[in-house]
């Protein structure tokens, strides 16, 4: 299935994306994945996937992934966003999820609705998106 995952947490957030992406690790690897520059190095140093790293968040990493989602490449956000501090960022992180609305991509927020969605993902239910992307 040539689906792509974008895997993005902010820097609170970042053991619990490295852990989720262990514990999934047999799931995430079968998809292209996608992450922001520090969330990237942070998984590919805890688990053994190889993930393609875009910018840094703040310096423009989130308007990368929505640019993909724009261009139907991306078919699942987990976006472990921190909700206790501000970012610098903030309008890049909303034009993001924004633009998952605007595309019909499924986006994860937090750590309950990102197991929820990875294993929604392993049983078929985003193989929608391939006729999405052949329509595009
Ligand atoms: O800020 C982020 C998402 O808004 C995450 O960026 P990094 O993965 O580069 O820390």
């Amino acid at each position: 299935m040539n689906l792509n995952v974008a895997l993005i947490a902010h820097d609170r957030m970042k053991d619990q994306m490295v852990n989720f992406c262990f514990a999934y690790e047999s799931i995430l690897e079968k998809y292209g994945l996608y992450t922001t520059g520090t969330t990237g190095k942070r998984i590919e140093e805890g688990t053994s996937l190889k993930v393609n790293k875009l910018a840094s968040g703040p310096l423009g990493g989130d308007q990368q992934i929505g640019a993909m989602i724009v261009t139907e490449e991306i078919d699942l956000v987990i976006f472990l966003r921190d909700p206790l501090t501000p970012q610098p960022h903030e309008t890049d992180i909303l034009a993001l999820i924004r633009l998952c609305d605007v595309h019909a991509v499924p986006i994860a927020t937090n750590l309950a609705s990102a197991e929820i969605f990875i294993r929604a993902l392993d049983q078929g239910d985003l193989d929608w998106r391939t006729l999405r992307k052949n329509n595009k």
